[in-house]
């Protein structure tokens, strides 16, 4: 997978190359980057169609927001389907029956002995699992194409947010920008990273400010819990069955719990670690979720960003565009409202 994101990169970068002190719109570039990793990472090698599939997903999500926003009268959508509902319908069967093709053609490959196996893709994990000797074990096709559209939703929106404010706070923070240059260089040196790269615990001024990019701007805006029996939580008495949102920017933003300076960039804050940043309250940083339904895909998510980080670093000095307008908007995820306009000068 590694090579694949470091491929993406690449030619993202090489793209860049002509708009070098020009201004560059980087939320669409990492959206397309991002999109490129996770469509190869999930169908491997029938990635281009993976992509029709993640830009339907892409629409479902945006007509599933806009519904979130409007205001229903309960049971009367079920009777009297709005455009959106009617949209968002045809929107999951056809990307149910494109799932069902690729998932078939797959099959096919291997049947006819064009393929000796399903791969190592995503997909293919998921086949295993549908073909699992032990019944017990065994999904279905249904929750096969469910986990591709978790696998896509959890996975590449959020990846896209954090690259961008990552690359806004390292912008205005030329300071941080410098040291996180001087670190890759000092450790990948001027090539491209090599496969481990991403997760090497020398790039540690790097992990630093990815930690304190997703405490100041946490990707994912709500973590569900509900609640399987009354329970006391301090002094209140949460009864059974109702249903909790945890706020991770709340909670990252409060000062009793990180201090005055709360709202100020400091990637300082974790440099003994996350442990020690949070006082040891694992709940005081939950980017991730906590406990056992923790992101699945946070080190795919650090490995991602900062091998993409590393290889900007490496190349360009940047900072932030005139143009640029801070609006931290809610999609599917915290993104800048109106794009982040970065300006990107060779080294
Ligand atoms: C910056 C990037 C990411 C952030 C901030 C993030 C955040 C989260 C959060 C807050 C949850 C809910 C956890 C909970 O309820 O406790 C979650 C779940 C999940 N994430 Fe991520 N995620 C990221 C990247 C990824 C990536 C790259 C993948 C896949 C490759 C992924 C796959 C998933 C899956 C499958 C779940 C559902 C797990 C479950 O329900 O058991 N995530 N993520």
């Amino acid at each position: 997978m590694v090579p694949a994101m470091i491929e993406a990169a690449d030619s993202m970068l090489d793209k860049w190359k002509k708009e070098e002190g020009k201004e560059i719109e980087v939320f669409e570039e990492f959206r397309l980057l991002t999109s490129e990793i996770i469509s190869r990472a999930a169908f491997g090698s029938s990635y281009v169609e993976g992509k029709t599939i993640f830009d339907m997903l892409m629409k479902f999500g945006g007509i599933v927001h806009m519904s979130a926003l409007k205001t229903r009268i309960p049971i009367i959508g079920k009777f009297m389907p709005n455009r959106e509902d009617i949209e968002s319908v045809k929107c999951e069967n056809e990307i149910r029956r494109k799932i069902l093709e690729i998932i078939e053609e797959r099959e096919e490959k291997v049947k006819k002995g064009v393929k000796d196996g399903y791969g190592n893709d995503y997909l293919a994990l998921l086949l295993k699992a549908n073909q699992d000797p032990n019944v017990s074990k065994q999904i279905s096709i249904q929750d096969m194409i469910d986990d591709c559209k978790t696998f896509y939703f959890a996975g590449q929106d959020t990846t896209t947010t954090l690259l961008s404010w990552t690359c806004l706070l390292l912008a205005t923070h030329q300071d941080w920008q410098e040291k996180a240059r001087k670190e890759v260089f000092e450790v990948i040196g001027n090539n491209n990273p090599t496969p481990d790269d991403g997760t090497n615990p020398k790039l540690k001024t790097l992990t630093m400010i990815i930690n304190e990019t997703l405490r100041l701007y946490p990707p994912v805006l709500l973590v569900t819990r509900k609640a399987a029996r009354e329970v006391r939580l301090g002094e209140l008495t949460i009864p059974a069955n109702v249903e909790l949102r945890i706020s991770p920017t709340a909670i990252h933003h409060d000062p009793d719990l990180w201090g005055e300076d709360v709202h100020i960039f400091k990637p300082e804050r974790f440099s003994e670690g996350v442990v020690k940043a949070t006082n040891n309250n694992p709940s005081a940083y939950i980017p991730f979720g906590f406990g056992p339904r923790i992101c699945v895909g946070f080190n795919f998510a650090y490995t991602e960003v900062k091998l993409v980080v590393a290889m900007i670093l490496q190349r360009y000095h940047f900072t932030i565009s005139s143009a640029y307008v801070h609006s931290p908007a809610i999609h599917l995820s915290t993104r800048p409202q109106h794009g982040l306009q970065i300006i990107f000068n060779k080294l």
